[in-house]
């Protein structure tokens, strides 16, 4: 039982059945709404979030976002750290409007790719990092927390403020959040709608270290990374899968119900109205 299960684990290790070399991902294979930069000397892949003003995740950067993280799985890199080229934000989480006043089809594509994203960066087969170089409100936060380990800067903000403007969370967002933090602190998180300074971040755990700069922040993700050499790195793939499979068992056996619950609640006039008063509020900033 136990062997069969390890062996239809095996064959889901992606880098055993990929050839591409990763010096040509870095050179467009997808719209540039994410570059790969390679460090020839450590293998180690940076993966940037590129998407003007504030990376929110759109369909498109979704898309590119997975692509490039099966990319870099499939090189065989040793690891994958995910940033972001703006200096301010590193991800200001889904795009809004496409949450607003939705086309039906549309939504339902747009939230069973976020579900990929996450799924993609959680089970990722390498060690993972996140060099949060902004801030990482809301669905920002939790693609941070689907990384291993995560550096901030100071002075920017990480959580999930969603109980703010009446947006609940899917399950396994809140199991991604407890992944990293306590339950008794993502509960009152959650229903505070918390975004964490950078220090209180660091003092609760939700980060790891913080940096003073990018290039600092990078080289401490490089370092966390560089722990695990002494691991054969397809026990640490599934090690790391077993250590994660209740945070995505759920979402794995019904996809279809999550996508449900989330689409008829985004259509309640509690959420759209909450999201109205919230775009408007993002308008008046100005
Ligand atoms: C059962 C379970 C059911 C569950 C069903 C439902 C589940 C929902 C779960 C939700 C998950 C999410 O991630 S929802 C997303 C939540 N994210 C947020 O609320 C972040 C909102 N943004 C911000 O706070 C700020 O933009 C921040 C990131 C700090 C950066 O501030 P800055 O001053 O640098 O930039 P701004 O001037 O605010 O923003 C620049 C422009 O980008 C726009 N913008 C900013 N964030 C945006 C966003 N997320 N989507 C679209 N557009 C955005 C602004 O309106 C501006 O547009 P112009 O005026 O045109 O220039």
């Amino acid at each position: 039982m136990l062997r069969n299960s390890l062996i239809g684990s095996l064959r889901q290790i992606k880098p055993i059945l990929c050839s591409q070399s990763l010096r040509s991902l870095s050179n467009g294979a997808n719209s540039g709404l994410t570059t790969i930069e390679v460090d020839d000397k450590s293998g180690i892949a940076t993966l940037s979030m590129n998407l003007p003003p504030v990376n929110t995740l759109t369909l498109n950067l979704m898309h590119d976002l997975i692509d490039s993280i099966n990319q870099i799985e499939c090189n065989k890199s040793r690891g994958l750290i995910l940033t972001s080229s703006n200096d301010k934000v590193f991800s200001a989480g889904l795009d809004l409007k496409e949450l607003y006043k939705p086309d039906q089809e549309r939504l339902k594509e747009f939230w069973t790719i976020f579900q990929d994203l996450w799924l993609a960066l959680h089970l990722c087969g390498i060690p993972t990092a996140a060099a949060i170089n902004g801030h990482a409100p809301a669905a920002g936060c939790i693609m941070a927390t689907a990384c291993e380990y995560r550096v901030m800067l100071p002075d920017f903000v990480i959580g999930v403020h969603a109980t703010r403007f009446s947006f609940l969370v899917s399950k396994w967002m809140m199991l991604s959040y407890q992944s990293v933090l306590p339950r008794r602190i993502v509960e009152r998180a959650l229903n505070q709608g918390k975004l964490f300074s950078t220090q209180e971040a660091l003092e609760v755990g939700l980060i790891d270290e913080v940096a003073g700069s990018k290039k600092e922040a990078l080289a401490q993700c490089a370092a966390f990374i560089g722990t695990f050499d002494k691991a054969n790195p397809i026990a640490r793939t599934l090690t790391k899968r077993m250590c994660r499979d209740s945070d995505v068992t759920e979402l794995l056996r019904d996809r279809a119900g999550d996508l449900r619950a989330c689409v008829d609640y985004i259509n309640t006039p509690l959420f759209q109205e909450g999201l109205s008063a919230h775009l408007e509020g993002l308008k008046e900033k100005k």
